[in-house]
């Protein structure tokens, strides 16, 4: 089993940062990474920055490449390395398409091969995932400080993610940094209904589940209702996840999908759904107003997602009771309160997010994805504060959630 990623002590500090471009207010989409990270491997003598990798799965088709593409050849500064988890001819057709920026190089063979585009990217394609292929990637660290990692169509973004993430073959030199879906406009839904007609949890539902930001493209092709249905049926399996309509993965700004910092020192971006309606549980509805938990909750057959309100600043003992509570449902998809009368549990936690403070000031920030979490102080004080200005709150996205229990347990969990 998977253990708690409590043990990260490292600062974020050498994960490169997104700065605006200031000085060239013309061109927002031009950013900088920090300068330290450049040019890391000229200084021999100072340590080399982890670097960030981000997962850009989809489903087949979707637009991965397009928007890979894009992302190389606009402005941001970076040198990156792609690698393409793809099988069989597709690969060598992917290859070539992603650098047709390095122009007559077009056919050139890219395993493990360096190319110079011309915004100073530097592209090199790896195309498997195994150990060994990463390791020989990052035999040639400080030639690139940044890591786009794009799926096949048809893998589960989850193992992936948890590989990169605090993983002790990786985590003193790559740092998760998102996982960025795309979702087709056009046959999305189409997939998504397949998948639940399988009863199946299918690998759409879990590229969803799994994403840090969801690109709904294509929607150049199809009516705004449509593109509302889609959303509608996104919010379903992820409730909480920024959205963002694009054509050919165009975004206004490409901190949408890179230097997120999703798993680092950043307060997970959660956003309220505001277009359905709170689900209150019996008890919620019989007018006792807890003040606490209160689910919003949205379920396609297969995976559920929920998201739920914590009490202002948790005290000690409450902090100590949901640690162990989280630590159960994501380890073992059970209630720590609730006695599951020996049935194998049936319940697993696909992602999970929070935010929330203690009564000493701190703000903590929860991150997980599958059986791997950990929770850890985001800082304290006014610099803080803001990030949770409200009551905290709590993602759970898997499947086999039961709200009504989940919420009654968190409660009791909570009450003092
Ligand atoms: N009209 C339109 N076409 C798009 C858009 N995004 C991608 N495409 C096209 O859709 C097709 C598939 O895009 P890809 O980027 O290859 O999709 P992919 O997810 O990498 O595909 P696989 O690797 O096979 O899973 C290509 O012909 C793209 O040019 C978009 O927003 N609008």
């Amino acid at each position: 089993m998977s253990g708690q990623l409590n043990s990260y002590e490292g600062e974020d500090d050498d994960v490169p940062t997104l700065l605006d471009s200031t000085s060239n207010s013309d061109d927002p989409q031009t950013l900088t990474p920090r300068a330290s990270n450049l040019g890391a491997s000229e200084n021999e003598s100072a340590p080399l920055p982890r670097v960030p990798l981000t997962i850009i799965t989809g489903f087949l088709g979707a637009g991965k490449s397009t928007l890979l593409q894009y992302i190389l050849t606009e402005q941001h500064g970076y040198r990156i390395a792609v690698i393409m988890n793809e099988f069989g001819d597709s690969a060598d057709i992917e290859s070539r398409s992603i650098n047709v920026s390095s122009g007559g190089e077009s056919n050139a063979t890219l395993s493990e091969e360096f190319l110079e585009v011309p915004n100073g990217c530097m592209c090199c394609s790896v195309k498997d995932l195994g150990v060994a292929a990463i390791e020989n990637l990052m035999k040639k660290r400080g030639r690139f400080d940044y890591i786009l990692l794009e799926t096949t169509g048809l893998a589960d973004p989850g193992p992936i993610a948890s590989m990169f993430w605090q993983n002790e073959d990786f985590g003193e030199s790559i740092s998760l940094d998102g996982v960025v879906c795309l979702f087709d406009a056009v046959f999305g839904l189409e997939q998504l209904e397949k998948d639940r007609a399988s009863g199946e949890v299918g690998e759409c539902q879990r590229q969803v589940a799994c994403a840090d930001v969801i690109l709904l493209n294509k929607s150049d092709l199809v009516s705004s209702e449509q593109l509302e249905k889609t959303e509608a049926a996104l919010r379903a399996l992820n409730t909480a996840v920024p959205i963002h309509r694009t054509v050919r993965g165009h975004v206004d700004d490409l901190r949408t999908v890179i230097a997120l910092n999703a798993y680092g020192s950043s307060p997970p971006t959660i956003v309220s759904d505001t277009t359905t309606p709170a689900l209150h549980s019996a008890e919620h509805d019989g007018g006792h107003d807890h003040g606490h938990e209160h689910a919003h909750a949205h379920a396609l057959r297969g995976v559920t997602s929920l998201l739920f309100s914590l009490p202002r600043a948790l005290s000690p003992s409450q902090m100590e009771r949901f640690d162990e509570w989280i630590r159960t449902l994501v380890w073992e998809g059970r209630l720590s309160n609730e006695s599951t009368d020996g049935d194998e549990p049936t319940m697993e936690i696909l992602r999970c997010k929070g935010i929330f403070s203690t009564s000493d000031g701190a703000v903590h920030t929860l991150q997980g994805v599958r059986t791997l979490y950990e929770v850890r102080e985001l800082g304290r004080g006014d610099a803080v504060k803001k990030e949770v200005e409200e009551d905290g709150r709590l993602v759970l996205i898997g499947s086999g959630l039961d709200e009504d229990k989940i919420e009654r347990s968190l409660h009791q969990v909570l009450s003092t």
